[in-house]
């Protein structure tokens, strides 16, 4: 999905989500393992008040392994739980659930420590757009979660997935807006393809990806491209372009197409696993 933020926009998603947010007991926080402080959402944490929360650094498989270990350590040393999956793999959504259990079993004892009868324990997907909550919702619901039904919601009738006895989650995630004050994040969200491509211009973001992979990943360029470092970056998109036969009429590089073969590597992982953002 894509969605232009204007104010209005960014004031309704908070609506919504403080509505929604409610509902549950605590928060599964997406983020994208590239870059999870850049694609953090920047009112969370004021809307979550003291709501637990868990994060779910998104697409692992195509960030820098030795990097989100970090962000791990990280997260732990904050006391935040956090762990980082690829969708696809069965066994890091059971991951997110057992993680979810955890969270959802403190609820439990709250309530029965209070001498309330322990019911499931809720939980919503909120992360900005593109960084994998449908997919995660999809990968939690497997054919065998049932729906539990119509439960009153503030504004219009919530789902509930059924993902285990004690465990429920809203069916339809947050949506908030990503970042945008500083200059440098917008290229991260650019280049992670997290924010449309017409809100910055896309040779400028893969200039930005070619520079920082010289200086964070240079053996990466080398492999996919032929060459590490460049003095020029006219000269640097002239050799990819030639080398991927992005070419006009009289042989001449295009830059337009460059910029998205530049684009379509990092994004599909082509380019190696990279990770945009450090913990430090
Ligand atoms: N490589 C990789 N891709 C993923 C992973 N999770 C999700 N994706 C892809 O990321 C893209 C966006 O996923 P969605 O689930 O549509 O993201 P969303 O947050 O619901 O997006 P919006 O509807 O725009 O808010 C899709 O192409 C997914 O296949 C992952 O763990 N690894």
């Amino acid at each position: 999905m894509t969605i232009q933020w204007y104010p209005g926009h960014m004031a309704k998603a908070k609506r919504e989500a403080e509505q929604k947010l409610k509902l549950v007991d605590f928060v599964i926080e997406l983020v994208d393992a590239r870059a999870p402080i850049s694609s953090e959402n920047p009112v969370l944490h004021g809307l979550l008040q003291n709501k637990p929360k868990m994060v779910v650094l998104m697409k692992k498989d195509l960030a820098d392994p030795a990097i989100t270990k970090a962000w791990l350590d990280y997260y732990k040393a904050e006391g935040i739980h956090a762990l980082a999956i690829e969708a696809n793999q069965k066994k890091d959504v059971q991951l997110v659930v057992q993680m979810a259990k955890d969270l959802a079993r403190d609820k439990m004892d709250k309530l029965r420590a209070k001498g309330v009868r322990p019911r499931a324990a809720r939980a919503m997907i909120l992360g900005i757009p593109n960084v994998g909550k449908s997919t995660l919702i999809n990968r939690l619901a497997n054919k065998k979660a049932a729906q539990t039904g119509d439960r009153p919601g503030v504004t219009q009738k919530q789902q509930w997935i059924k993902v285990k006895k004690d465990f429920e989650l809203l069916d339809t995630p947050g949506i908030l807006w990503p970042k945008f004050e500083e200059e440098e994040v917008g290229y991260k969200l650019a280049a992670i393809g997290t924010i449309k491509d017409q809100i910055l211009p896309k040779e400028d973001v893969a200039a930005y990806i070619l520079d920082f992979m010289k200086t964070n990943y240079p053996s990466f360029l080398r492999e996919r491209f032929g060459f590490e470092g460049y003095d020029d970056i006219m000269g640097a998109f002239e050799q990819i372009g030639q080398k991927r036969g992005c070419l006009e009429s009289g042989g001449h590089v295009n830059f337009d197409k460059t910029s998205d073969v530049i684009l379509q590597d990092l994004r599909n992982g082509k380019l190696g696993s990279v990770s945009f953002d450090h913990p430090e």
